[in-house]
């Protein structure tokens, strides 16, 4: 048999956790990172830590090798957030996500500004936030469960031209289907089976069913940036999702 033909061939699969790096300064973030590889994960970058520390954290990261999904979830009028996404475009971020809620032409400014970047970030919508549940969609006049809400702006986010969705891993079955096999599905509310509850997280799973919904992506931050070796955590991940 021909040795580039099997397994040799093939290009690793990447990393499918992305590792939330909620904390409030750059020293905290670099002591934390410094026992990651980014061969085992991909970062993210979120409001605290992008108000903290700004782009020169994130160009630091990525100069390190790691994957940046810059999740500073844009929601304003067309024309401001197509012009943030494209300053996160000339950072050089992997991901970078926008509010589906924005609606069409937001979604779809932000697609056009994106567009023309020779290695431009892959852009999602956030559809409904994984912390949410039928209830908080209610007081808001949502009489609609997550998931009909989910299926339809991730509908219209695809239609857009993003690329993907961040979404509950509990609709990414339904989204794979809908959406296809190449329709980005970034999935926080990520806990472990033997974990200590979901904080905040409402629509939650494990790792392992996350992936067997469909899921590209995990995104996990406390699970992992609170436990006693972040490290240790992320191996059993990466086995348990690759197994
Ligand atoms: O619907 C969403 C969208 C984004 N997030 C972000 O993911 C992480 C989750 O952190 P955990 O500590 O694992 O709960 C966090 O940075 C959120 O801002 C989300 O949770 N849900």
């Amino acid at each position: 048999m021909n040795p580039l033909v099997g397994d040799f061939a093939r290009p690793a699969a990447p990393a499918p956790v992305i590792v939330a790096l909620d904390f409030a300064d750059a020293a905290q973030t670099l002591a934390f990172v410094r026992g990651l590889d980014p061969a085992q994960c991909q970062l993210k970058i979120g409001k605290e830590l992008f108000t903290a520390t700004g782009r020169a954290l994130a160009e630091q990261l990525m100069a390190q090798g790691f994957k940046l999904f810059l999740d500073l979830k844009y929601h304003d009028i067309p024309n401001t957030v197509a012009q943030a996404c494209k300053v996160a475009a000339q950072m050089g971020v992997w991901l970078l996500d926008v509010h589906a809620g924005g609606g069409r032409r937001m979604m779809e400014a932000a697609a056009e500004a994106v567009a023309g970047f020779a290695e431009r970030p892959k852009l999602l919508g956030v559809t409904v936030l994984t912390s949410m549940e039928a209830a908080d969609l209610r007081e808001l006049g949502w009489a609609d469960e997550p998931q009909t809400l989910v299926r339809r702006w991730a509908a219209l986010a695809q239609d857009s031209g993003l690329d993907g969705v961040v979404c509950s891993a509990q609709e990414a079955q339904m989204l794979r289907q809908d959406a296809g096999a190449d329709f980005l599905l970034v999935t926080p509310g990520i806990r472990l089976a033997d974990g200590a509850g979901g904080d905040d997280q409402r629509r939650v799973m494990t790792p392992e069913q996350a992936v067997a919904a469909g899921a590209d992506y995990l995104v996990m931050g406390r699970p992992i940036t609170r436990a006693a070796d972040p490290a240790a955590v992320l191996r059993q991940v990466n086995a348990a999702v690759r197994a």
